[in-house]
């Protein structure tokens, strides 16, 4: 009545007034949580949601039955206009959630979420409780919600999307279920005992990185041939604390800035994962630098050589990944692991590398007989077979990783024996880890990586010597030591030594 008899702009005072009026003779306070808070999302809404969704199913007499899509669990909420009373430290408070269409326009930019309703939980309190209950209130439900989404919740595993530059989304997520633990981890059972105290540690230990002025994050660099388990030990990790992984495709992220801008948009209590490290990113600087001129120099049109492998390496610099790790913006957020997974440990910047960087180098390596029993117990579910025994001698210091073996067992799944049979026959035909010569490149210059040569990659150049291209999966090395042998041709670089060991 009072908008079709006032101008809008007296009607707008009238309701003003109305409204303060209400509110004097009100006993309630109101308190407004938006689901959205400028650009992002509200993450006290999500709390205040998580919170009630375990009382909510009983208690409400409307209540939205949701499953997003990949999760497994329902999730109850309340349902619109619809209320909900609580009780704390004696006092009874009230939720109600209310939706409303959005305002604003239909426009959106492709690849972007359709707008949604504008969702606001809404807590009414007696303004006399106010002062005493609604500041550790408040402090009840996030502890609340955060207890019952490490109880319930699905984990989540993200990926970073190409950045068009129209979407805000920087994550795409699916759900979580990698079924590997520390307990079917194959590994050195003192290293495993280690890792998982200091995971343990790490979970604790709020106040002592508070007490030391440090960032609460920890950094793991796992190293190893391919196939010893980094990849399983990073689902295990996660699994462990229930935490979620970010695995970020440095190759996808145009810049250090956008590295940051991921950074940003991850959740605590969360492991962030950069695999293949030494290939996705020329780690040098330095010695890129060098290259490129050094290719100027000697051919001005040398950039055709190799176009594929350049394209593919990620335009982001080892400072932006250490500022990623290290930096100011490493902090923003709380609970992280980073962990960085490489073959080739030698290839990695020593500035990498440096102590408090990576705060754990874990090196996995070769199956030892420890490892081979848990691989026997969850793939054929033999504690104790009469092989035993001569697996263990056969297997002792043999260049065979965890996934071989897994392999091998796997093949004659119904047949233990044969299956045992098998992996003998094979481990006897092996060679010793010592027997695996890493032929290494000494270096120009002390502050570049080593290049690890491959058969494939090698190819002669105008002045006679070989072009050693790196290749971080040389799955026999033997075969491009022989080749280099024969070769015996003058190489550009300084000296080849063969180095005998593990890795
Ligand atoms: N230590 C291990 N314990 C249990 N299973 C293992 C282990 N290592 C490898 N496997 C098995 O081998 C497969 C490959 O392992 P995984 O992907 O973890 O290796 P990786 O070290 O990450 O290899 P890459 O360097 O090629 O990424 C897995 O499916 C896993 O089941
Ligand atoms: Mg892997």
């Amino acid at each position: 009545f009072i908008h079709n008899i006032l101008p809008p702009p007296y009607a707008q005072i009238f309701n003003t007034w109305v409204k303060s009026l209400v509110d004097y003779f009100s006993p309630y306070a109101f308190l407004n949580v938006p689901e959205f808070y400028g650009a992002g999302g509200n993450v006290v809404y999500d709390y205040v949601e998580e919170y009630l969704s375990s009382s909510t199913a009983l208690a409400a007499q409307h209540v939205s039955l949701c499953r997003p899509k990949n999760a497994t669990q329902n999730t109850f909420s309340l349902a619109h206009n619809e209320s909900i009373m609580k009780q704390f430290m004696g006092v009874n408070v009230w939720w109600t959630h209310s939706v409303s269409p959005r305002q604003g326009t239909n426009f959106s930019w492709p690849g972007d979420a359709p707008q949604d309703d504008k969702r606001t939980y809404t807590l009414k309190i007696r303004k006399s409780h106010k002062s005493r209950v609604l500041e550790p209130y408040v402090e009840h439900v996030i502890a609340t919600a955060k207890k019952v989404k490490e109880q319930t919740r699905d984990r989540l595993l993200y990926t970073n999307v190409k950045n068009t530059g129209f979407q805000q989304k920087l994550w795409e997520s699916v759900l979580f279920k990698h079924p590997s633990t520390f307990d079917t981890l194959a590994m050195n059972p003192e290293l495993k005992a280690e890792i998982k105290e200091d995971l343990l540690d790490f979970t604790k230990g709020e106040e002592f990185y508070r007490r030391a002025g440090k960032a609460w994050k920890r950094g793991y660099l796992l190293y190893g041939p391919p196939g010893t388990g980094k990849s399983s030990m990073i689902a295990a990790i996660a699994n462990f604390l229930q935490y979620d992984i970010y695995d970020v495709e440095l190759t996808e992220v145009a810049s250090n800035s956008e590295l940051r801008k991921l950074l940003i948009q991850t959740t605590d209590q969360s492991v962030i994962v950069i695999e293949d490290i030494d290939c996705s990113l020329d780690l040098s600087e330095r010695a890129k630098a060098r290259n490129k001129k050094e290719a100027k120099e000697k051919k001005p049109d040398a950039d055709v050589k190799r176009p594929g492998r350049e394209d593919e390496k990620s335009q982001v610099t080892l400072s932006g990944l250490l500022n990623f790790t290290d930096g100011l913006w490493s902090c923003c957020g709380s609970e992280r692991i980073i962990i960085f997974t490489t073959n080739h440990i030698e290839k990695l910047d020593p500035a990498l590398l440096r102590s408090g960087r990576m705060d754990m180098h874990i090196h996995l390596s070769w199956c030892t007989f420890t490892a081979f029993q848990v691989l026997a117990y969850n793939n054929l579910g033999l504690e104790k077979h009469d092989l035993f025994p001569e697996v263990e001698k056969a297997i002792l210091d043999k260049a065979i990783t965890p996934a071989d073996v897994s392999e091998l067992l796997l093949k004659s799944k119904r047949n233990p024996t044969a299956a045992l049979e098998g992996l003998i026959q094979v481990l006897h035909k092996t060679k010793l880890a010592s027997e695996i010569p890493v032929v290494s490149l000494e270096q120009d210059d002390k502050d570049d990586a080593i290049s690890v040569t491959a058969e494939e990659d090698s190819a002669l150049a105008d002045d006679g010597s070989i072009e050693v291209k790196t290749n971080a999966e040389i799955k026999e090395p033997a075969a491009s030591t022989v080749k280099l042998q024969q070769n015996q041709r003058p190489f550009r670089f300084k000296a080849i030594h063969y180095k005998y060991n593990h890795f």
